[in-house]
């Protein structure tokens, strides 16, 4: 048949109705055929027998036609014999060629052997039907003539070649799902409608540590006891993440159904080893971490010689060895965060967030909210799919509270859920998510006096002070005013060692003021005042007395003095250098409120934050 010749390899196989099994056998051995196209019955019988696809071969009205022309040119009446299924139209044609013709079906071939024998018995001399038939007409001695013609193995060769081309394209997708599964480093199963593997990649396998690999053909259940596999494929809700814990190993489990046209047509099983899916979380985390949840302090920058905070210092280093809370007390400005920033990037969290903060400067609102964050519609306002609080920020690194002592008291009960439960609780949400944070906290308050004013709840202070620094005043430690001073010029300076001298001989001819201040703001204090020194050493020629710009070093009631007395507030009047001491003494004597300082000095905020600054 040329018109195929391009398309598929054809082999015509003779063989008898005895050796059709041992044929077709040898073929399926052989690996030589894709499809097998026979007769009616020999197709039926060797279905049974076989596993390749077999087609038969079909009668069609032309076929009939020609031979019943044939039974009429013998002259005889003529049995026909067809598979299962009789001829509809066979009356009208067997009066158009004016030959009596008896119809019989068959269902296997030892029934079209009988029925054979029986036409013969009758007289019937000419017999049609399919190749099986006219040879079995041929042996029970009568005339066998071909019912099927080149028509109909034409029909069911195109047949046989829509199902090769079919099937060559599931094995291509087939194919293709395989390459995609084998590079995934999930364990993948691709399940059929009935649960059983089409495909598994080799990551299941290592995973799954089996002695025997799982098999395509295999149903899935067998190795998954503990995830309902039926029910995905029989309601198509999916399973996600299901815990499986296998001796030491915990597996993530996921059943995810895959419909076609709405009806469930089989489902990937995922497989993941949950410290996996925590290490993956944690590059992630730690790939995504804002710059703001990053400690840049180490041990390393604390400057102190005085012994009080040398021990102090020595204390931390240990700590940072511990995953125990930590509480560390200090004026403001001593350098807390200082500490809990070096201890930070001293433990073994040291890559992780490390998310400062400050409990006294959100309004107690925000402060919740911030805190453990929210889900989607607590309230209004609130951002789609809810946002995770600075608890939730710092999963697997250090959470640093600063100025505990002024957490409002009803939030103090929430974070001391957090602290003994290990989880946070959003705020709309039902289900609390685990955290494994290490907890720093730090206050400039005595604790002890908050309790008894009931402004700080006891139990949480037994939780938070199990490891205890306590960070010293500057004004008890003013050996070291000096290397801070230099320390803090060189910075300012940024390489110019002549304006770093400049500085520093301001700030020499101030040394017997500075051993004497109290320093109320410790070394953020001191840092305000070189980077005045600094500011001063660029102006040489302003002529300001070194009291006009250092007021606060030579008058002990420098504060008292500012609430009696209103400064002069415009700024005009001011030189430059003495700007920013000017700026100083108005925040002073509004008590720090910047919006009316700002006011007072015609200046927007924005400004003077800037200059602040
Ligand atoms: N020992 C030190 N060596 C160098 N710099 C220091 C030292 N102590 C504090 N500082 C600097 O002083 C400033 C204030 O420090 P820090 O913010 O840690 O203080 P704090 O006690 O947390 O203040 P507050 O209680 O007001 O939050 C920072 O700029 C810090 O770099």
């Amino acid at each position: 048949m040329p018109r195929y010749e391009q398309q598929a390899e054809i082999r015509i196989v003779e063989t008898s109705v005895d050796k059709l099994l041992e044929t077709a056998r040898a073929i399926e051995y052989e690996q030589e055929a894709d499809i097998l196209l026979c007769s009616g019955a020999s197709a039926e019988f060797l279905r049974k027998k076989i596993s390749t696809t077999i087609l038969s071969f079909r009668m069609g009205e032309y076929d009939l036609i020609r031979a019943l022309n044939l039974a009429k040119e013998r002259g005889t009446k003529a049995g026909i014999l067809t598979h299962q299924h009789t001829l509809k139209d066979l009356d009208e044609l067997s009066s158009l060629f004016t030959v009596e013709v008896s119809q019989a079906v068959y269902t296997s071939l030892e029934d079209a052997r009988q029925k054979v024998q029986t036409f013969v018995e009758q007289g019937y001399r000419v017999i049609i039907g399919s190749p099986t038939v006219v040879d079995l007409a041929e042996a029970a001695g009568a005339e066998g003539v071909f019912a099927i013609n080149a028509d109909a193995v034409r029909r069911t060769l195109d047949e046989a070649l829509a199902i090769c081309h079919s099937r060559s394209q599931e094995t291509w997708k087939h194919q293709r799902i395989h390459s995609v599964l084998k590079h995934l480093n999930e364990g993948v199963i691709a399940l059929d409608a009935l649960g059983k593997v089409f495909s598994v990649n080799t990551s299941m396998n290592n995973l799954l540590k089996l002695i025997r690999p799982i098999a395509i053909g295999e149903t899935a259940a067998e190795h998954f006891p503990d995830v309902d596999i039926s029910k995905v494929l029989s309601t198509g809700t999916a399973i996600e993440n299901r815990l499986s814990i296998r001796g030491s190993q915990r597996l993530a489990i996921s059943v995810i159904p895959i419909l076609e046209e709405g009806l469930v047509d089989g489902a990937i099983l995922t497989c993941q080893e949950i410290n996996e899916i925590q290490r993956a979380e944690r590059r992630l985390r730690s790939q995504s971490r804002p710059s703001h949840f990053i400690a840049k302090y180490h041990f390393d920058l604390i400057l102190g010689q005085d012994s009080r905070f040398k021990r102090a210092v020595q204390l931390a280093k240990l700590y940072a060895h511990s995953d125990s809370t930590v509480l560390i007390t200090g004026e403001s400005g001593t350098g807390k965060e200082l500490f809990a920033q070096s201890i930070h990037n001293a433990s073994y969290r040291q890559k992780m967030p490390f998310v400062a903060i400050n409990c006294a400067a959100f309004p107690e609102t925000l402060l919740e909210s911030e805190l453990f964050g929210y889900e989607d519609g607590a309230f209004t306002g609130t951002r789609k799919g809810g946002k995770p609080g600075l608890f939730e920020a710092a999963h697997n690194g250090t959470i640093f509270l600063d100025e505990i002592g002024d957490m409002p008291t009803h939030l103090q009960t929430r974070l001391l859920r957090v602290l003994q439960e290990r989880e946070v609780l959003r705020l709309g949400a039902s289900e609390p998510t685990p955290l494994n944070i290490r907890v720093i906290a730090a206050t400039h308050q005595d604790l002890q006096k908050q309790i008894i004013n009931k402004c700080f709840r006891e139990d949480l202070y037994y939780r938070l002070n199990i490891l205890r620094v306590s960070v010293p005043p500057l004004r008890e430690r003013t050996s070291d005013i000096n290397s801070l001073m230099m320390r803090i010029s060189k910075n300012l300076a940024q390489g110019n060692v002549d304006q770093e001298k400049a500085t520093n001989q301001v700030l020499k001819a101030l040394t017997p003021q500075l051993v004497q201040h109290p320093w109320k703001g410790n070394i953020r204090e001191l840092e305000n005042l070189v980077e005045r020194a600094h500011l001063v050493s660029q102006f040489p020629n302003q002529n300001h007395s070194t009291e006009a710009l250092f007021p606060e070093l030579f008058s002990d009631s420098f504060n008292q003095s500012f609430s009696s007395k209103k400064p002069k507030e415009s700024l005009k009047a001011s030189g430059k250098a003495a700007e920013i001491v000017h700026i100083q003494k108005v925040l002073d004597s509004h008590n720090g409120d910047l919006a009316k300082t700002a006011k007072a000095l015609g200046i927007s905020r924005s400004t003077l934050w800037r200059r602040l600054r």
